[in-house]
């Protein structure tokens, strides 16, 4: 077994931590703060973003990032995406030739509108290529933590980087599989969370299952449709990392996404609700980029169009689901149909 480095101590970061100290690796999980490091180290619980999930003391906790990355044969990326840039221009000079190097985080960066295979290739461009893998699938932190059977996806271009991860991760609750679709499991794991926004709305408008059951299936057509102009496999929507994801995402009460789009959904404002919220709801950031790459791949996303106009535009949410159901009628299946 060896020794990882887990780049953020969030709920998923401190849950994948978890789990890769249960294989048997020493953990070592950085936390920008040193009072977030120091606590865990202390009660053996991330109080903050875990509460309840016992943590073995195979897993350290440090707010030094040259400390957590030295010896190390893996590190998994799992900050925030809007913060993924900073975290690998931080690690860059500790990167050694032949570490792994995961993402599990799922987001699109605002103005560059990269996806995190990008920002690692360009912040790491000496490590990141042909070592780089990425975690997606349907997996809440709480779920995974309490060992509830999970699955997920490893998506990497090389097959032995795929196979050595896969093994990595592997335990009797946590099953992986694998892809070499990283456009595809990016754009599912990415764009999921627009869609639960929408979803969660339309629940906190108090419309009923044909109204979620309807987003969920057009929010998935309109993934597909990115992530094919992007180069993707349609099939790759129909698994774990696409459907899977977005079913869980839209229907599951511990998505942050879906109770960020349930609270706006009741007429609260987007600020407050953020505010109280205390986690990251990836969505929001993501949707402002999809909406762009929508708009400068041409490629129409009215799913994403429509919560874009409610969260960044002030449109209600009632105008968006009546704007939805006004679009022009046309075949169910086509490259570019809403
Ligand atoms: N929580 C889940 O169930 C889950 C599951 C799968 C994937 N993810 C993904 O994992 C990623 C992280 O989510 P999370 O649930 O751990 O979030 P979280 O809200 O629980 O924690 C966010 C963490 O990021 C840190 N952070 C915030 N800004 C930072 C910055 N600028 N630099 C460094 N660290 C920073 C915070 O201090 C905190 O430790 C997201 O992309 C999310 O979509 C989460
Ligand atoms: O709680 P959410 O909405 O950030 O979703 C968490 C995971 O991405 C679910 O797979």
């Amino acid at each position: 077994m060896g020794k990882v480095a887990v780049l953020g101590a969030g709920a998923w970061g401190t849950a994948l931590a978890k789990v890769l100290a249960e294989k048997g690796d020493r953990v070592l999980v950085w936390s920008r703060r040193a009072d977030l490091a120091e606590q865990i180290n202390r009660t053996r619980e991330n109080g903050r973003y875990l509460p309840g999930a016992h943590l073995p003391d195979s897993l350290q906790a440090t707010s030094n990032l040259a400390e957590a990355i030295d010896g190390c044969d893996m590190i998994v990326f799992v900050a925030p995406s809007h913060a993924t840039r900073d975290v690998a221009r931080l690690a860059a000079p500790h990167v050694k030739e032949g570490m792994l190097i995961v993402s599990a985080t799922k987001g699109i960066e605002n103005d560059t509108l990269e996806f995190m295979d990008e920002v690692l290739v360009h912040e790491l461009p000496a490590h990141a290529g042909p070592n780089l893998a990425f975690l997606s699938g349907p997996s809440f932190a709480k779920e995974l933590a309490a060992h509830l059977p999970t699955a997920v996806v490893i998506a990497a271009r090389d097959e032995a980087v795929r196979h050595r991860v896969m093994q990595r991760f592997h335990l009797p609750y946590l099953r992986l599989y694998a892809s070499e679709d990283v456009v595809g499991v990016e754009c599912g794991g990415a764009l999921k969370n627009v869609i639960a926004l929408a979803a969660g709305a339309v629940d906190g408008l108090g419309l009923g299952h044909n109204t979620r059951a309807a987003l969920i299936t057009r929010g998935l057509a309109e993934i597909a449709r990115l992530s094919m102009a992007r180069g993707g496999s349609a099939l790759t929507l129909a698994g774990l990392a696409g459907m899977g994801d977005l079913v869980l995402t839209c229907t599951g009460e511990l998505s942050r996404n879906r109770t960020v789009g349930m609270e706006l959904g009741k007429g609260r404002k987007l600020t407050d609700i953020l505010r109280a919220l205390g986690h990251v709801a990836e969505g929001v950031r993501t949707t402002k980029s999809a909406r762009d790459l929508s708009v400068k791949m041409g490629v129409d996303m009215p799913i994403t169009r429509e919560v874009y106009n409610v969260l960044y535009e002030g449109k209600s949410v009632e105008k968006g689901v009546v704007d939805l159901m006004s679009l022009p009628l046309g075949p169910e299946f086509s490259p570019s149909s809403s």
